[in-house]
């Protein structure tokens, strides 16, 4: 059956600019804090901010069971361990208030006064409380192009990557929501050709352009969650930066991979956009290269989603710079393969687990979704309009991110994760 929510020829009453990530076929949910100091789960149309918790008090989510505080919250977690079911009629109802046709709160002026806020009227938060961070090594072009790097261009594909979707357990104590800014880290490299490391700042700041998927309550400790079924168990997506320390990482990554190269900070968009707004967006995966274990096999329905990608640099004072276009369609394990693969074991997934994509490159080198590989090491530095180049992430730097779908004249996106790279922690 079509969701209510995504129909193509609904408008809202609320004003969306033609070029939009937001409009009423979106429904985002995030979590903000509003002019009041009060903290709410909220969505978003156009440029208004939406209070679902005000909304729900006044009585416009009637007849779908929902608790009382199920919006009052700093984070998406009890909402998102509903379920799809609750999901769907949350946002089908949203989709409904907000119709062009829909008299009701439009003309209620002081409703409106409690429920829509101006974005510059509140402070996007962390969506969810993040119990468990997993990042995953999907991309075959990403996974080729660090093999040739850092290890044998020869052999640059490890031999277990066309089997497994490979992944890492990160750290969720540092993922923070795009507008934080983070620091340089410090730690030890190993300087090119010397035998013994060095301790300092390190020299290679790196971006990582990522998706990620967040789950719902999935699975007991033991049980499996078929490929198939994995969907049915995924909130939503955000945009993700794996921020990377490069010496760092090649000096401590064996044999245990990445460590504290990638955990000093993970950031991501504040607004969830969820699989069911996606759902005009999916295509065919990649066709797998050599043949799939049958737990990571997928049937029925595309599993990938076509959404355009950017990364931006922008100086301090100076303009934006695009220094890569990629998308998400050219993941070669999708999203139903990982979690079924995360599962496979009998690990539990909880609601608010962040399990990033991997670095999402493409076929073409502007599509290279780090500056390790856009800038070959450092080799071909990029060229940005103030004159000035980059081999990789210089202090004051702030490294913007986007992504959206694009379809028969409905487009829906992400908004933008946007970070400040500041110089080394210094104590005051
Ligand atoms: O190939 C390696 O040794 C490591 C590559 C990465 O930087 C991996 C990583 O964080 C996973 C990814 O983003 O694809
Ligand atoms: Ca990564
Ligand atoms: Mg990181």
């Amino acid at each position: 059956m079509p969701l209510s929510a995504n129909n193509p020829d609904r408008t809202s009453w609320l004003h969306v600019d033609k070029n939009s990530d937001f409009p009423i076929q979106n429904i985002p949910f995030g979590v903000f804090l509003t002019r009041d100091d009060i903290i709410t789960i909220g969505t978003r149309i156009g440029d208004t901010a939406i209070d679902l918790g005000a909304l729900h008090q006044l009585g416009y989510f009637d007849g779908i069971p929902l608790t009382d505080d199920i919006f009052l919250q700093d984070s998406l977690n009890d909402f998102i361990a509903d379920g799809r079911k609750t999901w769907r009629a949350v946002r089908d109802r949203i989709a409904e208030v907000f119709d062009s046709n829909n008299d009701t709160l439009k003309h209620n002026k002081s409703h409106k006064e409690i429920v829509l806020f101006r974005l510059d009227e509140i402070e996007m938060q962390l969506p969810v409380q993040i119990g468990d961070y997993t990042d995953f090594y999907s991309s075959m072009e990403h996974a080729t192009n660090v093999g040739t790097m850092f290890r044998d261009p020869d052999n640059a594909l490890l031999p277990n990557w066309l089997h497994i979707p490979v992944g890492y357990h990160g750290r969720s104590s540092s993922v923070i929501p795009s507008g934080i800014p983070v620091h340089r880290p410090q730690g030890q490299t190993l300087p090119n050709g010397a035998t013994e490391p060095v301790f300092g700042p390190s020299k290679l700041v790196d971006f990582e352009l990522e998706m990620a998927f967040i789950t719902t309550d999935a699975n007991d400790l033991g049980e499996p969650i078929p490929v198939d079924e994995a969907e049915e168990y995924i909130f939503g997506l955000v945009l993700l930066n794996d921020w990377s320390a490069r010496d760092i990482q090649k000096w401590e990554y064996v044999p245990l991979g990445p460590f504290l190269a990638k955990n000093f900070a993970t950031s991501i968009s504040p607004w969830i956009v969820t699989l069911d707004a996606l759902e005009p967006y999916r295509v065919e995966s990649p066709k797998p290269v050599k043949p799939q274990l049958p737990y990571l096999k997928t049937t029925g329905k595309k599993k990938s989603f076509d959404i355009n990608l950017e990364v931006s640099i922008q100086p301090e004072g100076s303009k934006e710079n695009m220094v890569c276009k990629s998308n998400f369609k050219y993941m070669y394990w999708n999203i139903s393969q990982q979690l079924a693969h995360h599962t496979i074991n009998g690990c539990p997934v909880n609601s608010g687990d962040l399990m990033g994509s991997g670095t999402i490159s493409g076929p073409t080198p502007d599509s290279y979704g780090s500056m390790l590989e856009l800038t070959w090491r450092g080799e071909n530095p990029i060229k940005l309009k103030d004159g000035t180049e980059r081999k990789f992430i210089n202090d004051n730097d702030t490294v913007i991110m986007r992504g959206y779908c694009e379809k028969d004249g409905t487009r829906i996106g992400f908004g933008e994760v946007s970070t400040k790279l500041l110089p080394v922690f210094k104590k005051k």
